[in-house]
């Protein structure tokens, strides 16, 4: 079979910043030009010059990139020329590669939206694309509502689409602009318009709403595209732009694809997408997703027993591609689900070789499956857990002992008249024979026990001294007799390692505190501190 090339388009700088809750500053924008160029991807849209100052800015240099930067814009305004509309002519200023029309594809959007004629919507997209390529840019036309278009008048959807093609667009892009057309649907439409754009010219533009977007961007690549437009976590308007986190994979790892086509993203590149997909969460400062195909945390993570079992045997039992292609890892989660064959992958990621017949194992299973019906939750808590193990190997030494605490909060005026709340935690501790009482304020009563507990832990304290808590999760969970809360504190220190620990208690200040003692005492065995 011949191979043929299937060019990839990103979107995340222009579709993706019209996410909601989504904003990229300009030195946002560098650094994901920088991460979509070393992934491979073959066009980078990077925004909209002229609709705000970061993207006309950004457009105001050029961006030495192996991908083809790309501006993008809407056809000239109907009723003026090329030469007379600002939008074009900052398009044409734009320091770009490329440019990428948006334009109307159907008539019923021409009639409402644009509030003219077929006709002038016709030389619009002619135009536009003609004074582009005159200027010696590659020419793409989005075209809009491309699929409900085609539903209502075929032969105007197709009369836009050819009207691009013959005006010197380099790709003809099909846009499922509402998302809601349906796999089956784009390949039936792509299969007609292909007689009249030849699909090397055509890509597809898929949008969420029916959690179809990837589906229908393969789909579209069966009948004939030869691009695909998408968004690194599927960012974009309303439920989002089809995943190029999760096409990027399919297009290299399944046999269909990879066997037919050549992308412009390496083995290499692809085992760098979950670090890729992360580091823009953590760049816009959202949660990752971590149930997303391949790059999300759970990707290969497994909970049950039976599974986890199979597992140790041969991953492929249970796993659809190797983690490590993506850069993703395996996990083996502790849970109630758990057998004895998640608990010592576990261990053995821990650094702990166990036995499947030490009956000491048997036991921490049992102890698992106990507090996790008390409330415990070990699948997220891995320093809890991996306390529990120890303390059930009999190897974790006693470094401390709270001998008390107290925490007042006080709603009070302060010297100004002000209004506030504060909160003061006392804690005595043994620390061999020295006995230590620290006093702190916090800004609520957890953070003025974990300030207290973590002031004075006599030679401990060098070890902690980068400690810090960053994140705090509370869940009050109403299985049992009474309610009971149970508290998951994220901890990291200078080094930039993380773990999480659990506490569970009717009493939330209980649990937390809890969780604060496993965290600082994870830290001291990481140490290598002993007793
Ligand atoms: C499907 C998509 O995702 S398309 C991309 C959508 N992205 C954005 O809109 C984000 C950036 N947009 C903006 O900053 C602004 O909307 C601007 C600067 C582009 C335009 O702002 P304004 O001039 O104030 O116009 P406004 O946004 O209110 O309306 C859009 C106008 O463009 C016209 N228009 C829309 N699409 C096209 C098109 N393809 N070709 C020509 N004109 C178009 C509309 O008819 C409307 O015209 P009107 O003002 O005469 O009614
Ligand atoms: C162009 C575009 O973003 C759309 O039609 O959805």
């Amino acid at each position: 079979m011949t191979r043929e090339r299937l060019y990839l388009f990103d979107t995340t700088l222009r579709d993706g910043a019209q996410t909601n809750g989504v904003d990229f500053t300009a030195a946002d924008k560098l650094k994901v030009l920088g991460l979509l160029d070393r992934l491979g991807v073959d066009y980078v849209e990077a925004g909209y010059p002229g609709a705000n100052p970061t993207d006309t800015q950004f457009f105001a240099q050029t961006h030495p990139a192996r991908a083809r930067v790309t501006a993008f814009g809407m056809t000239k305004r109907p009723g003026r020329s090329v030469s007379n509309d600002p939008g074009i002519a900052a398009l044409l200023e734009a320091k770009a590669d490329a440019i990428c029309f948006v334009a109307k594809a159907s008539a019923y959007q021409v009639r409402v939206a644009l509030e003219t004629t077929r006709e002038e919507n016709l030389a619009s997209i002619r135009d536009s694309v003609q004074a582009a390529v005159k200027a010696g840019r590659e020419a793409l036309v989005d075209c809009e509502h491309f699929f409900d278009g085609y539903k209502e008048d075929p032969d105007f959807a197709l009369a836009c689409a050819r009207v691009a093609f013959e005006a010197g667009a380099r790709w003809v892009v099909l846009c499922d602009t509402n998302g809601g057309t349906l796999p089956h649907e784009v390949e039936a439409i792509v299969s007609q318009v292909v007689k009249v754009v030849p699909g090397d010219h055509l890509g597809i533009h898929a949008h969420n709403d029916t959690e179809q977007a990837v589906a229908n961007s393969l789909a579209a690549v069966r009948a004939g595209v030869r691009q695909v437009q998408g968004t690194l976590n599927g960012l974009g308007e309303r439920c989002g732009n089809a995943n190029l986190c999760s096409i990027i994979p399919t297009l290299l790892l399944k046999p269909d694809y990879a066997e037919r086509f050549d992308i412009g993203v390496s083995r290499e590149g692809l085992a760098d997408i979950a670090h890729v997909s992360r580091a823009l969460d953590e760049m816009l400062n959202r949660a990752p997703d971590r149930h997303a195909p391949y790059v999300g945390e759970s990707a290969f993570a497994t909970k049950a027993g039976i599974h986890a079992s199979a597992i140790l045997k041969d991953p492929a039992t249970y796993e659809h591609v190797p983690p490590e292609a993506v850069g993703n890892r395996r996990k083996l989660l502790v849970s109630d689900q758990a057998g004895k064959s998640n608990v010592i992958a576990e261990l053995e990621r821990l650094g702990v070789a166990v036995d499947k017949a030490d009956p000491r194992l048997s036991r921490l299973l049992d102890e698992v499956k106990t507090r996790e019906a008390l409330g415990y939750s070990y699948e997220a808590a891995d320093a809890s857990f991996a306390l529990l193990a120890r303390r059930a190997l009999g190897s974790v030494p006693d470094f401390f002992m709270v001998e008390r605490f107290s925490v007042n909060v006080e709603r009070r005026y302060n010297a100004k008249g002000e209004l506030s709340t504060v909160a003061e935690a006392i804690v005595k501790v043994h620390v061999g024979d020295e006995v230590l009482i620290s006093a702190a304020e916090g800004n609520g009563p957890v953070n003025a026990l974990d300030v207290a507990l973590r002031k004075d832990l006599g030679k401990y304290q060098p070890l902690i001294a980068g400690l810090h808590l960053t994140d705090y999760r509370v869940r009050v969970l109403n299985g049992g007799t009474e309610a009971v809360t149970r508290v998951l504190v994220e901890s990291a220190d200078e080094k930039g390692e993380r773990w999480t620990t659990v506490g569970v208690s009717p009493n939330i200040i209980d649990a937390s505190f809890e969780a604060l003692l496993d965290s600082i005492t994870w830290k001291l065995l990481q140490e290598g501190a002993t007793a």
